[in-house]
Parts: structure tokens; sequence; C-alpha cells
């Protein structure tokens, strides 16, 4: 039987967790956090890659192989060597969204985390996904999706994605009244 469920995917880009070096924190955290956003039941799936540019580049492009309406992305967004996450999102993107990262960055500002500045976090569409880049500690997920997620269904509604419907306790997502 297949599964109807709305599909999230979830990548987490460091060198260090894909080798097995440390726990993977920050991809379980979304997936917490999304989980607790969310009234639609939906299939999470996710897969842990290094930083290289062609590796992010086809974690991203399999994930939306697999269905994923809305991936979320976490680390590589930084300005180090091996910070490549924008460069495979620029591989990827049919179009950038550059206020999701604007509106990140200033509420990581806002929690009063200088270094927020130096995250070069953006949104893309990749087709028909939607995909969020999160800097790589778990601190920083919540932070980041708070400022972004009610967004986010009707952005999905735009790119013919699936109806998302927010847990109303937990998150007023935001969708223009019809005319
Ligand atoms: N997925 C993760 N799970 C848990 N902790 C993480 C994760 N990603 C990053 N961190 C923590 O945040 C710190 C800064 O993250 P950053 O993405 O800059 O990692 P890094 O130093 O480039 O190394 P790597 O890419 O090997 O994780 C890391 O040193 C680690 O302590
Ligand atoms: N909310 C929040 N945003 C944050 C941080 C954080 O700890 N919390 N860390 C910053 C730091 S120190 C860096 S270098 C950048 C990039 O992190 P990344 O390379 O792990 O993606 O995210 C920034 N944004």
């Amino acid at each position: 039987m297949t599964d109807e469920r709305p599909t999230i995917g979830i990548l987490t880009i460091s060198d260090r967790a894909s080798r097995g070096e440390y726990e993977d924190l920050s991809g379980p955290a979304i997936e917490e956090v999304l989980r607790q956003y969310l009234a639609t039941d939906c299939r999470f799936v996710r897969e842990i890659v290094s930083d290289g540019v062609t590796e992010v580049e086809v974690g991203l492009r399999d994930l939306e192989a697999r269905g994923a309406c809305l991936i979320c992305t976490t680390g590589g967004t930084g300005p180090s060597a091996r910070d490549l996450t924008p460069e495979a999102i620029e591989r990827v993107a049919t179009k950038l969204m550059p206020g999701f990262g604007e509106a990140m960055r200033a509420a990581s500002l806002a929690s009063g985390v200088p270094t927020a500045i130096l995250s070069r976090q953006t949104a893309a569409i990749m087709h028909h996904c939607l995909v969020i880049t999160l800097p790589g500690k778990p601190a920083a997920i919540r932070v980041c999706l708070d400022a972004v997620f009610p967004a986010v269904p009707y952005c999905i509604d735009l790119i013919g994605g699936p109806y998302l419907e927010g847990d109303p306790k937990v998150v007023e997502v935001f969708r223009p009244k019809k005319k």
C-alpha cells in the first residue's frame, strides 16, 4: 500500500555527523518541532550527508524524488571553507526565496545570538518543493523555524504542494483570505 501522507525531508549536512563522530541532534530536533506545529499527519524522511556541494545537491534531489513538499536542511550555512549549503541550493533552485533567510537571521539576532549574521541561511523552491536551510547548532532550530513556519503552508499551496494545516494551539499559520 502506498503512503499518501505529505512527505517532509530533513537533510543534516555535517562532515562529522555523517562520519558518526557525533550524534546528529539537529535533524531529530527539526522533526520534533515540525511534528508539534503540524496538525496534518506527515511522513518524515531523514538523511545525513557530508558538507560537499555535490553531496548536498544529491541529498536534496533524492529527498525531492522521494516526494518531499518541504525539505529542511541543517548545517553548512556559515562562512568556513566547507560550509557549502547555499552553493548547493543555487544548483537546485528554480526560485530563490531570500525573505526566509532575512526573517530567520532577524529572529536569531533578536534572541541574543550576535553571530547569527554569519549564517547565509536562505530558502528556495525546487519545482514543487520548498527548501529551507537552518544552521547546524541544535539550539538554532526552534528559533529559526518559529520565525518562518507561519508562511510555510501557504507557500506550499502556491507551488502546488499538499494542503498542510498547523495546530492552532501551537502555531498560527497564515493564509490570506480568499476574495
Ligand atoms: N547535526 C548536528 N547535531 C549536533 N550538533 C551539531 C550538528 N551540527 C552542528 N553541530 C554543533 O554545532 C557546531 C557548529 O556547527 P557547524 O555546522 O559549524 O559544524 P562544523 O564545525 O563545520 O563541523 P561539521 O560539519 O563536521 O559538523 C558543531 O561543532 C557541533 O558542535
Ligand atoms: N539561532 C541561532 N542562529 C545561529 C547560531 C546559533 O547558535 N543560534 N549560530 C550562528 C553561527 S556561530 C554560525 S557560524 C552560523 C552558520 O552555522 P552553520 O554553518 O552550522 O549552518 O549560524 C549562526 N546562526
